[in-house]
C-alpha cells in the first residue's frame, strides 16, 4: 500500500463517516508529484476546499511521520495531467500545433468570471508588445485559457509572424535539435517570431534544460519588445520546480486568471456553441446543461455534441427535456437537489448581518438590496427552482425582474474583484454547509 493510502486508512479510523464523504475519493497524483511535493486530486472544489480547511495540516503531519519529509501539498480538481519525469523524452516526430481559427475574441463569451482575462487578452492583441509583456494567463480545466491565447494569434497572424505552441511541443523541438545538432534552426525560429504564445507552461515544471533554453528565448524576445502571452493551470508563483529567474519573469508582466463561469456566462456559451454547430435546443435543456453540468466547458461541448449525436442516430425530430435527461443520465451529479431557498436566505441573512425577513421584503435600504440580489443569484446557481418561483419567493413582480436583478449583480461581480472573492467564498460554504 502506498504512503498516501496509508494516510487516508489512518483518518478513515479516527472518522469513517468524514471518509466516505470526504477523503475517500482523493488520489495521491503520483505522475507529477515528487517526495516533497505532493499533488492530490479531489473529485469537485467543494471537497478540495473542505481538505485544504479541515484536513491539510493533518496529512502533512502523517505524511512527515511516515517519511521523515515535511511536504508542501496541492490539492487539484479535475483530471490529472499525464506523466513528467526529469528525464527528458527524446522525440523524432514533433507535433505542430497550430491556430485553431474558430477560437477568436468574438466567439469567446464574456462574463465576469472571465472579464478581467479576456480584456488584457484583446489590449494585448491590439497593442502587441506595448501594454502587458508577458502576459500570463491561468485557470482550471477547459476554462477558455487556450481558447482566449489562440484568440490573440488569430487576431494578429495576418500583420504579424504569430508561433502559438505548447510548452511541450517547444520542448521537444528543443531536444529535437540539440539531437540533430542543429540548435540554430531552433534559435531562427523561436527568437525570430514578432508574438510568442506559449500553452500549458506548468509542463517546463523541472525540465531544468528546457527552463534554461526558455529563459534565453524569453530575453531575446523581450528585449526586441516582442509579445509573450503564456498560460498554465496555476499562477507563476505555485508552479513549483520552476527556476526562479524564470518564474520573476512571468510575474513582472500582467497575470489574470479565468474563473469557472457563473450560470448566466454558461447559458450564453453552450448557446453560442450550439449556434456554431448548427444545433437547436430549446432554452430549457440548454439551461439544464447549464445546471446539471460542472464548469469544465470542454465537457459540456462534449455532452451537446453527445444530445445531438443521440438524436440523429434515433432519429428523433424534437430534442425534448426528458430526451436531454436520459442522455446525459451518466454525467450528471445531482449536485443542487438538496439546497433550498431557505439554506440561502439563511446563510445571505449571517453574511450581511440582517434578519432573513428583510431579504424577502420590500426594503430599498441599500445593504437589503445587494443582500437580495445576491440571494437571487445563489437561488439560480443553487437550487432546482424555476424563475417564477424565485420571483414569487422575492417577492418580485415577475421572472423579467429576476432577471435585472441578476444582471445588475453581474455587473458588480465584473466590476469589483472583492465583491467577487466574497462571492466565491459564499458559495464555497453553500456546499460545505450541505455536504457536512
Ligand atoms: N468563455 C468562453 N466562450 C466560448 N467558449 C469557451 C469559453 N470558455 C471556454 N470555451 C470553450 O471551451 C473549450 C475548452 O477551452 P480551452 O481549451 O481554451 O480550455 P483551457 O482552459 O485551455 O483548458 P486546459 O487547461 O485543459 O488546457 C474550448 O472549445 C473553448 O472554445
Amino acid at each position: 500500500m502506498n504512503i498516501f493510502e496509508k494516510i487516508k486508512n489512518q483518518l478513515k479510523s479516527e472518522n469513517p463517516v468524514n471518509y466516505n464523504k470526504f477523503l475517500k475519493n482523493l488520489i495521491l497524483d503520483e505522475d507529477n508529484s515528487t517526495s516533497s511535493h505532493l499533488i492530490i486530486k479531489a473529485p469537485n472544489i467543494f471537497i478540495a476546499t473542505y481538505i485544504k480547511r479541515k484536513y491539510l495540516p493533518k496529512i502533512s503531519v502523517l505524511y512527515e511521520k511516515e517519511t521523515g519529509i515535511k511536504p508542501n501539498i496541492e490539492i487539484i480538481t479535475g483530471k490529472i495531467k499525464p506523466k513528467i519525469t526529469n528525464i527528458e523524452p527524446i522525440q523524432t516526430t514533433t507535433q505542430i500545433s497550430v491556430l485553431i481559427p474558430e477560437y477568436t475574441f468574438e466567439s469567446f463569451i464574456v462574463g465576469p468570471s472571465n472579464q478581467f482575462a479576456y480584456t488584457a487578452a484583446k489590449s494585448v492583441a491590439e497593442n502587441p508588445g506595448k501594454n502587458y509583456n508577458p502576459l500570463f494567463i491561468y485557470g482550471g480545466v477547459g476554462l477558455g485559457k487556450t481558447h482566449l491565447l489562440q484568440a490573440i494569434g488569430n487576431y494578429l497572424k495576418n500583420r504579424l509572424n504569430v508561433l502559438y505552441v505548447t510548452s511541450e511541443q517547444f520542448m521537444n523541438e528543443f531536444i529535437e535539435n540539440i539531437r540533430m545538432k542543429t540548435p540554430e534552426r531552433f534559435h531562427e525560429k523561436y527568437r525570430n517570431c514578432d508574438v510568442l504564445l506559449i500553452d500549458d507552461v506548468q509542463f517546463f515544471a523541472g525540465k531544468e534544460q528546457t527552463q534554461e533554453e526558455f529563459f534565453h528565448t524569453f530575453n531575446e524576445l523581450y528585449n526586441q519588445k516582442k509579445q509573450i502571452c503564456l498560460t498554465a493551470d496555476r499562477p507563476p508563483k505555485k508552479l513549483y520546480d520552476l527556476v526562479d529567474r524564470l518564474r520573476s519573469r512571468f510575474e513582472a508582466g500582467l497575470i489574470v486568471d479565468i474563473q469557472p463561469p457563473e450560470l448566466e456566462t454558461k447559458i450564453e456559451i453552450i448557446r453560442k456553441k450550439c449556434e456554431l454547430n448548427g444545433i437547436y435546443l430549446p432554452d430549457e435543456i440548454i439551461e439544464y446543461i447549464a445546471t446539471k453540468l460542472d464548469s469544465n466547458i470542454r465537457e459540456i461541448e462534449g455532452m451537446i455534441t453527445k444530445i445531438n449525436a443521440m438524436s440523429k442516430i434515433l432519429g428523433v425530430n424534437e430534442i425534448t427535456l426528458d430526451f436531454a435527461k436520459q442522455a446525459l443520465k451518466e454525467h450528471i451529479k445531482d449536485k443542487k437537489e438538496n439546497i433550498t431557498l431557505e439554506d440561502i436566505i439563511e446563510l445571505i441573512a449571517k453574511e450581511f448581518n440582517i434578519k432573513p425577513s428583510e431579504i424577502t421584503s420590500k426594503s430599498r435600504n441599500r445593504n437589503i438590496v445587494q443582500a437580495r440580489r445576491c440571494a437571487i443569484y445563489l437561488a439560480r446557481e443553487f437550487t432546482q427552482e424555476s424563475t417564477p418561483k424565485i420571483a414569487t419567493y422575492f417577492g418580485l413582480k415577475d421572472h423579467s425582474a429576476v432577471s435585472h436583478a441578476i444582471k445588475s449583480f453581474n455587473k458588480k461581480l465584473k466590476e469589483d474583484s472583492n465583491f467577487r472573492m466574497k462571492i466565491e467564498e459564499l458559495k464555497s460554504k453553500i456546499q460545505l454547509k450541505k455536504s457536512e
